[in-house]
């Protein structure tokens, strides 16, 4: 299975199987000098790790990291970095029944049609255990922002469940971390916990939107038109396991807008261009513009459901199948930090790229 590697300055390649023994990622292209430890990357994956509440996956894992290369002293040396989690609680009997059976909406009867044969454990390679790797990852990209544009920011939370969207004029950020959906706002949190718990019981699962938001980003990240940033977070956030719409700025709402409403008009502040709104969510022909970079993406409902779907076998048999195990009602509170890691991603490599080409100069305005 080749295309394991995200990236080009800044490489990411992820490896590992949800039931295997471990998995884990080779980051290579990080600059050296930057100050790394596995408490450094800890938190990010504390965030993401399953089995942390009633509204995830009941799987229990503790993705404690171990930087086994790349990294001296506390520094990173510039050589590949080698980061590894252990898979401690698989359970692989639940896995029987689809051994030989396609779960409908999940990736088993595509891999079987492509490779011929398939880790059916836990879906193998193409179940979301292997977005702890990309937040282990995110971490050292963090590491490598927080060390060369100091007061960068990323921050990711949820903007909808199913139909239940937040209200904008809630929206409080110190919310975010207060409740189990990264949720901005106070009453729709209270409302989505209401909402997910008789989806869950009711064996059922629920999409989600996810916005992602980095503050602090220069001007002049991205490259046109193949090397574009936005194209770039567009592949990036798509990668990620359940992921079918991504948007950037207005998105999809920009078709109904007219030109005089879309323009975000340009002044001069104290410290040179300032844009008085933001449609573009931050990038311009593929370029960043200082401007905040705001992603958006959906993640479609869980398909491992307790609720008989109708499917094939591998001989071709029809069938009702209930997929057992411990599935997350909704994908979209985990896909919170995995988007946030990415974003990371992006901008790092985006960073190192343009520092390659420009050596980080910049043209002048006023
Ligand atoms: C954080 C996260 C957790 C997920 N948890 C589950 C899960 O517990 N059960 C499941 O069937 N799918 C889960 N998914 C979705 C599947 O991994 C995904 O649907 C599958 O890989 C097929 O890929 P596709 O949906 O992109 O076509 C999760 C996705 C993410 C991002
Ligand atoms: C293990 C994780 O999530 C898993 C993502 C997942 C899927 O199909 O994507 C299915 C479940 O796997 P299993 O049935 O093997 O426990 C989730 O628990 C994790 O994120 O660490």
């Amino acid at each position: 299975m080749s295309f394991n590697t995200f990236g080009h300055m800044f490489r990411v390649t992820t490896w590992g199987e949800s039931h295997g023994p471990a998995i884990g990622c080779t980051v290579d292209g990080c600059p050296p000098g930057i100050a790394l430890t596995e408490a450094d990357l800890q938190p990010w994956l504390d965030a993401r790790k399953p089995g942390t509440s009633k509204f995830t996956t009941q799987r229990q894992e503790a993705d404690q990291v171990r930087i086994l290369s790349g990294v001296f002293e506390g520094m990173t040396t510039g050589t590949p970095i080698q980061l590894m989690i252990e898979n401690t609680d698989q359970r692989s009997k639940d896995y029987g029944d689809i051994a030989q059976a396609f779960r409908p909406g999940h990736a088993d009867i595509t891999y079987h049609q492509k490779y011929g044969l398939r880790d059916y454990r836990g879906g193998g390679r193409s179940s979301a255990r292997e977005t702890a790797s990309r937040v282990a990852a995110g971490g050292v990209a963090r590491a490598v922002l927080a060390a060369l544009v100091p007061g960068l920011t990323i921050r990711g939370y949820m903007v909808q469940m199913g139909p239940k969207a937040i209200d904008r004029a809630r929206f409080d950020a110190g919310q975010i971390g207060q409740n189990p959906f990264w949720c901005p706002d106070p009453v729709m949190a209270a409302d989505w916990a209401a909402y997910l718990d008789e989806l869950r019981l009711s064996h059922n699962s629920v999409g989600a939107v996810i916005e992602v938001v980095a503050e602090g980003v220069p001007a002049g990240l991205g490259a046109p038109l193949y090397g574009k940033l936005d194209g770039d977070l567009a592949a990036a956030m798509m990668s990620i396991n359940a992921v079918k719409a991504v948007e950037i700025g207005d998105g999809m709402a920009s078709a109904s807008l007219t030109g005089v409403e879309n323009a975000d008009e340009i002044r001069m502040g104290p410290n040179g261009p300032e844009f008085l709104s933001n449609h573009a969510g931050g990038i311009l022909g593929g370029i960043s513009s200082g401007q905040p970079v705001v992603v958006r993406f959906a993640v479609k409902p869980t398909s491992s459901i307790l609720t008989p779907r109708r499917t094939v076998n591998q001989k071709g048999e029809e069938l009702d199948l209930i997929t057992k195990g411990r599935h997350d009602p909704c994908v979209g509170i985990r896909a919170v930090p995995v988007g946030e890691a990415m974003l990371a991603c992006v901008l790092a490599d985006h960073l190192l790229r343009d520092r390659g080409q420009t050596g980080g100069q910049r043209g002048k305005i006023g």
